[in-house]
């Protein structure tokens, strides 16, 4: 019997429209998701998470941008992103109908993950 947590697979799963009326997932409830993403950190104040990729070079990161954008386009679940430093993409997710974070955040973040690995 495989004693370990059972793992919620985020990247099989698909987000799902929001537009309010869910509750924020708790910064501890959040923290145990974060466990399976571990290139995702929770911000202070339990709202967002984020990941930072440092890409080589101005077009990966162009590239790695435009892959997440469209996957967002596919899940309707979009992201804040910034590219500086014309290399380091860091990607913000939160669910703005709710003011913090549902599942869509964790399952995009895994799908995320994906397409920039
Ligand atoms: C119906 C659809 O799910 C909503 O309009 C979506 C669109 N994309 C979204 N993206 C994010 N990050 N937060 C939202 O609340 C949100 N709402």
């Amino acid at each position: 019997m495989n004693e370990s947590k059972t793992s919620t697979d985020w990247s099989s799963r698909h987000c799902v429209p929001c537009e309010g009326g869910i509750d924020r997932i708790a910064a501890e409830t959040a923290k145990q998701y974060l466990s399976e993403l571990p290139n995702w950190s929770l911000d202070e104040e339990g709202k967002q998470i984020s990941r930072k990729l440092n890409t080589g070079d101005f077009q990966t990161a162009v590239r790695h941008l435009n892959a997440i954008t469209e996957l967002a386009e596919v899940e309707q679940h979009h992201p804040d992103l910034h590219l500086t430093g014309y290399r380091h993409l860091r990607i913000v997710l939160t669910t703005h109908a709710i003011g913090g974070l549902s599942e869509n955040d964790f399952v995009i973040a895994a799908r995320i993950d994906q397409v920039v690995s």
